[in-house]
């Protein structure tokens, strides 16, 4: 089974949490999913050196802050096996550029769970609750 390894970035602003939405993609199971900016590690990268270069490729963004590794999550989709690295970060804006995704949101925790989540974020999300940091 194929094997993806991604980073994904958790970025607080005032309390509240960013949220993307992936555009349409022939895996129903993360088409217009919502999930956390990030994407693959690539070939001799460090994990924070991807995290920085997706978000400026998917955003236009560079974080204030970023925090060290926040959750590691396994997930088994049908087609391949994700390994996904979380961190918290930090924004001095609500004012971020969308270059691939359809919409964003910036929610309190409490509202997190409203959003249709790809899988793989829910013990992240889950995790970000239970904590109960920046409501
Ligand atoms: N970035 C990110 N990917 C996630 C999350 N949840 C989740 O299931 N995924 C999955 C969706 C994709 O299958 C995979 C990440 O691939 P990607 O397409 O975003 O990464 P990428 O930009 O490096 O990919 P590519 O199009 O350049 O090949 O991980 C999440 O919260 N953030």
């Amino acid at each position: 089974m194929k094997k993806i390894e991604v980073v994904a970035a958790i970025i607080s602003f005032e309390n509240k949490t960013f949220c993307v939405q992936r555009p349409e993609n022939k895996l129903s199971y993360i088409s217009k999913k919502f999930e956390f900016p990030g994407g693959k590690i690539e070939k001799g990268e460090s994990k924070e050196q991807a995290l920085k270069r997706e978000l400026l490729e998917e955003l236009n963004f560079i974080p204030t802050k970023i925090d060290s590794l926040f959750l590691t999550v396994v997930h088994q989709y049908p087609d391949f096996e994700l390994t996904m690295h979380s961190f918290k970060c930090y924004s001095e804006t609500k004012d971020i550029q969308l270059n691939e995704h359809i919409s964003s949101e910036w929610l309190s925790l409490k509202d997190l769970k409203m959003l249709d989540w790809a899988e793989a974020d829910i013990p992240i999300v889950n995790r970000l609750i239970e904590n109960g940091q920046s409501i």
